[in-house]
């Protein structure tokens, strides 16, 4: 029985973490969960998997809850975080919180010792740095959430890394794949949210829309298998059914396939080195989908792509800077302050104007994320 601490319950990934922990109860146990606000959803989750401990992200409502389940321990905010990702019991914890407030809780569990399952991009692409020596000086494994990283590890499984030519990363293009800039100029908030193959939280499927999401992944793909900037492509695959590929010195591609459903990664991570059956997958009929496309990816058209490619030949705080530029305008996007291409202009304007600090410690980055924030805040005044 492997015990799990949950980050971001009540998030898409969360949400389908929760269905396979539902499905295979012989095999994991959740002991502690945070959500942020939606509370209606924490509650539904704490009455079919009964965790000891909560954290939700205000007082009030931990307050409030505590009376409504006298069994559970509540918690909340940051230091909530840190606790359900170290509960004492659990042996994994899965990070799917959104966005760079994750940092700490996962330094923090991989200091008690606990496997991280990973699908807080954010945290790896703004600190990944000491996430790794963390990682590495306590002996702890991070295995990938993310669809693209989970098929390239299910890729390498059982080969030599140092035969690795290049790391390619499939990309849908996102809602505006067939849109040009030019026709990007008006674009509404509900148009970008209408992700052709994915249903997911909204940060990210605006991510997906501007092609940082890809961005951010490449920085993942580095971080996580030590590839450099150069082996690591893009290529444009508008039906997310190859869902990455490694190349070997042979000139051999060895690639993971499936129908879009990220349970599959999820219980990937949580089951590792094992597989179990997928309660409600969709099995793959090639037959039936009869043909792939695949095309080079324009990066004067996807700019935020070449932005973060930029941000990581770099290193240093620009990522941070980076990072913490995009979640700040995606989040001005969403409250409908600034426009679609904006988003990638806010974030070029910050990369251009940051004096970059490498190796950064954890108090420096954190510093240049709430400054950047502010920053980005400011500019939209
Ligand atoms: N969705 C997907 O298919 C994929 C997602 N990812 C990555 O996984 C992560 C989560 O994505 P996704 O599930 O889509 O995101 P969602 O927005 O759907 O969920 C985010 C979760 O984090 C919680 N949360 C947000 N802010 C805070 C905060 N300040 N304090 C505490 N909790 C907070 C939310 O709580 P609440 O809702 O209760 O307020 C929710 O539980 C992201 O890093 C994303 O890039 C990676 C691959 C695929
Ligand atoms: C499901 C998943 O892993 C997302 O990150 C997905 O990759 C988004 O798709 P695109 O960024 O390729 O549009
Ligand atoms: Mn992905």
């Amino acid at each position: 029985m492997k015990k799990i601490s949950l980050l971001g319950a009540t998030g898409s990934i969360g949400i389908q973490t929760v269905d396979i922990l539902l499905n295979n109860q012989d095999n994991f146990q959740l002991v502690a969960l945070s959500s942020g606000r939606n509370i209606e959803k924490t509650r539904e989750i704490i009455s079919q998997l009964n965790p000891e401990l909560v954290s939700v992200q205000d007082e009030k409502d931990a307050i409030e809850l505590s009376k409504e389940f006298p069994r559970t321990t509540f918690t909340f905010g940051p230091k909530g975080l840190v606790e359900v990702a170290t509960h004492p019991d659990s042996t994994v914890l899965v990070n799917a919180v959104l966005g760079s407030v994750g940092l700490e809780s996962t330094l923090a569990a991989i200091r008690m010792g606990k496997t991280i399952a990973i699908a807080n991009k954010e945290t790896l692409v703004t600190a990944g740095h000491l996430v790794m020596a963390e990682a590495k000086k306590y002996n702890v494994a991070i295995l990938p959430v993310d669809s693209e990283h989970s098929a390239i590890f299910q890729s390498m499984n059982g080969e030599n890394p140092k035969q690795i030519e290049r790391l390619i990363l499939t990309a849908s293009g996102g809602s505006f794949r067939d849109k040009t800039r030019e026709e990007l100029k008006n674009v509404t908030i509900k148009d970008a949210l209408n992700h052709p193959n994915w249903s997911m939280g909204a940060k990210i499927t605006i991510d997906s829309a501007t092609m940082m999401n890809k961005g951010l992944e490449v920085i993942e793909a580095h971080v996580l298998f030590g590839m450099p900037f150069e082996k690591i492509d893009v290529l444009l695959h508008k039906e997310s059914i190859i869902h990455s590929l490694v190349e070997y010195h042979d000139t051999s591609v060895i690639a993971q396939l499936g129908t879009p459903d990220m349970r599959v990664p999820i219980q990937y991570a949580l089951s590792y080195p094992e597989r179990l059956p997928l309660m409600g997958g969709t099995r793959l009929d090639l037959a039936k989908i009869g043909q792939l496309n695949f095309k080079e990816v324009d990066f004067e058209r996807f700019r935020a792509l070449k932005l973060a490619y930029d941000a990581g030949q770099a290193g240093g705080t620009l990522l941070t800077a980076m990072n913490a530029a995009n979640e700040a305008a995606v989040g001005l996007f969403l409250q409908e302050k600034i426009t679609f291409l904006q988003i990638e202009e806010v974030i070029e304007q910050i990369m251009n104007d940051h004096q970059n600090i490498l190796a950064p410690d954890l108090e420096t980055i954190l510093h240049v994320d709430t400054e950047t924030r502010k920053l980005v805040e400011s500019m939209v005044k």
